[in-house]
């Protein structure tokens, strides 16, 4: 049982109350503490050292395991059963749905970086191992509503029986007369991944009849996909309405855990890096983090919605139209709550979206016409790396340059090494989303911060102080 007490706003009336459920937990007798998340492929090196729990006491493997997760982000208390809550016999022989985010980035069917497939496979692996049928479910990437090859998971499933050391068998559908196929011919102990569950719109508008299609094959339901977990999609929220019971895997709670007590009182100062190019979601966040953050670094593709709004010329750089009044309006909050809103001092600009086109540094009031910025510029990158070091918690998410292309990777690979470097001095270093953690992957310093995170999106949401649509719908099951 995972209990999360909402919003540590006032600690006085919350503390209380987390006692209550702490003490309220029931003991599993069938839990081995050896599953329990040290397994998880993730690096986890909470709060100074690893192995210290909350209170600094250093924790042997068995006390961690029987220990009740206890988490404050909001203000309601939420109670989450969790896969080690199960019986054996609840397990045994059934067919349990178990969705993963094994959303990863590929370069044409080569997996790039491989860490939600690993970070997956604890869960996926003890269910196998207690004798379940286990069927996977995921998205790959933001297909636009029907089969598109380069958004198969067939990758992902060959990994999968790498990591697992037994054959994954890919299904050629998620609903339907080949799902049960597939289903009807497993034994106990077997793992079949089923095909990318975007290719139906119906998954992403959570389409009552499609989640019970979803779950027509299945016994019981385990959330794992932490990163999916801020979308209230089929998979992720409307099929707890058809399997019972519904419970967290062991990754999900490994990160509301580790992200939940990272935040709730956070050493300070507390800096948020936001760059990618999911602009739409993640500005939105933005607007909540000032009220968490003394400062917030915009980078990547976010960068050029917010120099509109300031009244630059962007060129053809990535603008969300929409945003631009939003990004307004979150620099204006930003000055009246005097919370530090940095963007770049200058940019490397491309002719052209490749790697081999011509490219320039300019200062950012000058992005010629036709061009577009896909890097930092070096002036940028010293200073994020300077107020980098004045931080004692930094979040990570979102690149902040195109990295997967050399010529545009510079600024993303520094303030990975920045990370690194701060961490070994004490600073709390919190970095999320499936690229992010690709490119600290790729820069070789994955394994230098504190905590690896295999959501973005769903780690600001979290750290926002939203209850995750996947998580609280859990909670109801
Ligand atoms: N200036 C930019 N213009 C366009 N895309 C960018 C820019 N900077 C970074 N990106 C892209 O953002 C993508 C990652 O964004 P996102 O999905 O939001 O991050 P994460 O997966 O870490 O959450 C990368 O593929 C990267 O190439
Ligand atoms: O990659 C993901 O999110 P992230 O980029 O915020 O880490 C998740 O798989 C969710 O994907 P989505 O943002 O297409 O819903």
């Amino acid at each position: 049982m995972i209990a999360f007490v909402i919003n540590s706003a006032t600690k006085a009336a919350v503390s209380p109350l987390k006692g209550q459920i702490c003490r309220g937990l029931p003991k599993n007798p069938s839990f081995a503490a050896s599953t329990w998340l040290g397994q998880a492929a993730l690096s986890t090196r909470p709060r100074s050292s690893q192995g210290r729990g909350r209170s600094g006491v250093r924790e042997s493997a068995a006390t961690r395991a029987r220990a009740p997760v206890c988490v404050q982000t909001s203000d309601v208390a939420m109670r989450v059963r969790s896969i080690r809550d199960l019986q054996d016999a609840e397990i045994r022989g059934k067919r349990v749905f178990v969705r993963s985010d094994l959303n990863v980035p590929l370069d044409g069917k080569r997996i790039t970086d491989d860490t939600r497939i690993r970070a997956s496979v604890p869960t996926i692996k003890y269910l196998a191992d207690k004798g379940a049928k286990v069927i996977v479910v995921s998205h790959l990437g933001r297909p636009k509503g029907g089969f598109e090859d380069k958004y198969s998971l067939a990758p992902v499933a060959e990994r999968l029986s790498e990591l697992l050391g037994k054959k994954v068998r890919m299904a050629k559908d998620c609903i339907g007369d080949a799902v049960a196929t597939e289903v009807a011919a497993m034994s106990p102990g077997d793992v079949v991944l089923l095909e990318n569950v975007r290719f139906y719109p119906e998954e992403e508008k959570n389409d009552p009849d499609f989640a019970r299609k979803l779950a027509a094959n299945a016994d019981l339901y385990v959330n794992d996909a932490f990163g999916t977990a801020h979308r209230a999609h089929a998979s992720t929220e409307g099929v707890t309405a058809f399997l019972k019971p519904a419970v967290a895997g062991f990754l999900l709670e490994k990160e509301l855990d580790y992200l939940s007590n990272a935040i709730e009182s956070p050493k300070r100062p507390f800096a948020a890096i936001v760059g990618g190019s999911k602009v739409s979601t993640k500005i939105a966040v933005l607007e909540k983090l000032l009220q968490k953050c003394d400062t917030i670094i915009i980078g990547g593709g976010m960068v050029f919605t917010f120099l509109r709004a300031r009244g630059l010329k962007t060129g053809s750089s990535l603008v969300e139209e929409d945003k631009i009044e939003l990004a307004r309006v979150i620099e204006e909050e930003a000055r009246k709550r005097g919370i530090e809103l940095l963007l770049p001092l200058d940019v490397v600009v491309a002719d052209k979206f490749a790697n081999d086109a011509n490219t320039k540094v300019v200062p950012v009031e000058e992005i010629p016409d036709g061009w577009m910025g896909l890097d930092n510029g070096p002036e940028t990158t010293r200073m994020i790396q300077e107020k980098l070091r004045t931080m004692k918690t930094v979040l990570w998410n979102g690149p902040l340059g195109v990295f997967e292309m050399p010529n545009f990777a510079k600024g993303t690979f520094a303030i990975a090494e920045t990370l690194a470097e701060i961490t070994q001095n004490g600073c709390i270093t919190i970095v999320g989303g499936g690229d992010s953690v690709a490119a600290m992957e790729q820069s070789g310093k994955a394994d230098k911060v504190s905590h690896i995170s295999t959501g973005g999106g769903a780690a600001l949401e979290l750290i926002e102080g939203r209850v995750l649509p996947g998580v609280a719908a859990l909670q109801r099951a």
